[in-house]
């Protein structure tokens, strides 16, 4: 991988060189005193394991921790990162440690997509990080306040039901259903809606909005010069920062468009009903904050975009990549997809569609998730922390600014932590309860990562994701093309993917066709 960044231009590689006197000016030697870094694969001056480093990044460093250890080190240009492969290490990190661990590095793609960085994923460890965590997560994932919106999540899932019911019988590409479902879900939540102007070229917006979404992941994930080398990233060398912001731009347009047409809606005083009555979109909230000008809590419109994009790129990616996966496996054994809908059955009936208030009977559906979260986990690096101070990790000095990737994938194949771990088996979690726990108390299980910088949407991706499923399951029997098989070959980025894309047979299961309209 990052020998093919070399290739691709030759100037690059002379600019690497360039950062040798900054890099002699980095590696001071550590005093006889302090302990020393954790062991790690020898590398090349200037450029350190660079040029070794697999394109399955989280796959290589779980090799790399079979040699070294649960905790080793990787110098990676100018920068040196921590890899973690242990719970207990992981505990150390994210929890006895967490306040010192939690900052963050972020590429130079990421502050390209939050307006520089004002958003909650990239901000710094701080009172203004503390405080937009906090709106997010008390008001807008608030239970009462997904509740409140479950009504516009169940009219899109019904919507997916209905679109897939068109093509019964026929191979699907499910995630491009799923994605599309899980975009209008989003936008719904956002500002309770479609997207303005889009209605005379609805399908060209909606392509461009997946492909967009799918560029800047990519982005995200694909190694910088710029982010190895920090002295080189005002050159943009790949020209990553520049392809970002011309991607955001096209969000941002859709976001002031909808920013000045609900001011508009407000100026004339035609309020919606519903939103005085307290459901109201996550626009309206944020306007309100807004306006409201409390020093503390108020946000700016820039920083209300920047939160848009952490939901867009939060609700969408991760969501649909973890639902693909949870298909493939059901695909791949029929004989957990038939106990999944012999639940839904149960707990739904057959003339009756999945509404919110069944989830959280749905005991089976919810271990398949956990295992396919397990096995599969979106974020496979989490997002790397970063110490704000030099601390010390089993006996070895963890330098300030280092990243450190908790390498969530290899910990939850861990054999000391999971029997047979290989294996999919759902069982597992209805055994034992809490190592399905999303809230980051079990360091074997770290799907949604752990402490301070735990994901904000763990409530509204938990709800999408089971609801999806069980509307895909309950409506339809699902075949693979004749002779076909499950590829499980996995797309290593930011977004841990499937490469291939699965493609399936839907057959109408429900006798009344009324629940297909
Ligand atoms: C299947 C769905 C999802 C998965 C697997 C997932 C996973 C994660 C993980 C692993 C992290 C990093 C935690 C860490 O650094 O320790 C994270 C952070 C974050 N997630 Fe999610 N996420 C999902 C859905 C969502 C949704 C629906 C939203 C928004 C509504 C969201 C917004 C965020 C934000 C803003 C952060 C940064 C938190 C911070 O740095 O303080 N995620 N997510």
């Amino acid at each position: 991988m990052i020998s093919y960044i070399f290739s691709e231009n030759i100037s690059i590689l002379f600019a690497a060189l360039l950062a040798i006197s900054w890099y002699a000016w980095l590696t001071k030697k550590p005093s006889k005193n302090t302990p020393p870094l954790p062991p790690g694969p020898r590398g090349l001056p200037f450029v350190g394991n660079l040029p070794f480093v697999e394109p399955d990044f989280h796959r290589y460093l779980a090799k790399l921790s079979n040699i070294y250890g649960p905790i080793f080190k990787l110098k990676l240009g100018s920068k040196i990162s921590i890899v973690i492969s242990s719970p207990s290490l992981a505990k150390q990190v994210l929890k006895d440690q967490d306040a010192i661990c939690a900052n963050r590095d972020p590429p130079a793609a990421g502050l390209a997509l939050t307006y520089g960085g004002i958003d909650i994923a990239w901000r710094p460890n701080g009172p203004e990080w503390r405080e937009l965590r906090k709106v997010f997560v008390r008001e807008m994932m608030r239970y009462t306040r997904l509740d409140a919106s479950s009504a516009l999540r169940g009219q899109e899932v019904r919507g997916m039901v209905r679109e897939v019911h068109g093509k019964v019988g026929t191979p699907i590409n499910i995630g491009e259903h799923i994605f599309l479902t899980l975009r209008n879900v989003v936008i719904s939540m956002l500002w309770g809606g479609t997207m303005h102007g889009e209605d005379s070229k609805s399908s060209i917006v909606i392509d461009q909005y997946r492909q967009v979404v799918d560029e800047m992941v990519e982005l995200l994930g694909k190694p910088n010069i710029s982010d190895v080398f920090p002295v080189l990233a005002r050159f943009d060398l790949q020209g990553i920062e520049s392809k970002m912001k011309k991607l955001l731009l096209w969000f941002d347009r859709i976001f002031d468009s909808e920013i000045a047409q609900r001011t508009k809606v407000d100026q004339v005083g035609e309020e919606n009903e519903d939103k005085s009555k307290g459901s109201k979109d996550f626009l309206q909230f944020l306007l309100e904050l807004n306006l409201q000008g409390d020093e503390k809590s108020s946000l700016s419109i820039i920083q209300i975009k920047a939160l848009f994009m952490d939901i867009v790129i939060g609700a969408t990616d991760t969501s649909s990549t973890i639902i693909e996966w949870a298909m493939a496996e059901m695909l791949q054994h029929p004989e957990t997809m038939k106990k999944v809908q012999e639940e839904l059955v149960e707990v739904v009936g057959n003339d009756n569609i999945v509404e919110d208030f069944h989830l959280s009977n749905l005991h089976y559906l919810d271990a398949v998730v956990k295992e396919t979260f397990r096995l599969h986990p979106p974020l496979p690096l989490l997002v790397p922390h970063v110490p704000s101070v030099s601390c010390t990790l089993a006996g070895y000095t963890i330098p300030k600014g280092v990243r450190i990737f908790i390498n969530a994938w290899a910990i939850q194949r861990h054999p000391e932590a999971w029997e047979d771990p290989l294996d999919f088996r759902p069982e597992r979690f209805l055994l034992d309860i809490g190592k399905g726990d999303y809230s980051g108390n079990n360091f074997s299980y770290l799907p949604f990562g752990s402490g301070r910088r735990i994901c904000v949407g763990v409530s509204l991706a938990e709800k999408l994701v089971v609801f999806v499923l069980a509307s895909l399951l309950h409506s339809f029997e699902w075949k693979l093309p004749e002779g076909a098989k499950v590829d499980f070959s996995e797309k290593c980025g930011l977004v841990l993917k499937k490469t291939k894309p699965l493609v399936a047979i839907p057959f109408a299961k429900l006798t009344n066709l009324k629940h297909y309209n």
